[in-house]
């Protein structure tokens, strides 16, 4: 088990920062990022986990705390997983608009019963910037991809991702039912139960 006071949040997503947050809730003092750099790391890596742990790093590098980061993104099965890790770079940085749009330009036509989806959230939290064991956690959300978008809560895909437990898309779920329910909400969950939290 392992405590910390702080540590600092390694996104600059507005909206995965609540989220992450909130889940935290009381149990440790978060700082973010952006108090200490407005330069974002370029995610080289090629799988999840190999990115939440670069941006991390980086976070820990910087701030000199513990750095908890989120790599995450939407895997479609009829696209063979893409977006996948280039989730937010899939219409080439324009944004969240830009990336709904694009992806419900690819899947028209595709029936429902082909349009299942997957997000993905990797969690990586570093002690320090040298730390060579990161603790890593993860969490996937089974869905699919509407013809259309649907809701105004949460952020990037949210409105495009049918929740079948629920029978409404991801951005018609509260966020505190988001946060019960989402590929974060699991990753985090065994996150605090690794940390004694
Ligand atoms: O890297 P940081 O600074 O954390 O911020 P980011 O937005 O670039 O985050 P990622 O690199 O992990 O890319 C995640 C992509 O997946 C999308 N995504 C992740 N979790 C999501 C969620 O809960 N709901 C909707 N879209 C989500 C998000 O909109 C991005 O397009
Ligand atoms: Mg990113």
């Amino acid at each position: 088990m392992m405590h910390f006071n702080e540590l600092v949040l390694a996104s600059h997503n507005a909206g995965k920062l609540k989220e992450l947050q909130a889940m935290l809730g009381e149990s440790v003092r978060v700082r973010s990022i952006a108090e200490f750099t407005d330069v974002e790391p370029e995610e080289t890596g090629l799988s999840f986990v190999e990115n939440a742990i670069l941006k991390a790093r980086n976070a820990a590098r910087l701030s000199g705390l513990p750095a908890l980061a989120d790599d995450s993104g939407l895997a479609v099965d009829a696209l063979g997983g893409a977006p996948g890790i280039y989730s937010a770079r899939y219409a080439d940085g324009q944004g969240d608009a830009a990336n709904n749009a694009k992806l419900l330009d690819v899947l028209q036509g595709v029936p429902d019963a082909e349009r299942g989806a997957q997000f993905i959230c990797s969690l990586a939290l570093l002690r320090h910037a040298e730390d060579p064991l990161p603790i890593l956690c993860e969490g996937i959300w089974r869905g699919r991809i509407l013809h259309a978008a649907r809701g105004e809560h949460g952020f990037g895909y949210d409105p495009l991702f049918w929740v079948p437990e629920r029978d409404c898309s991801s951005a018609e779920l509260s966020p505190a039912e988001k946060n019960l329910l989402s590929h974060r909400a699991r990753a985090m969950a065994l996150l605090k139960q690794r940390l004694g939290l």
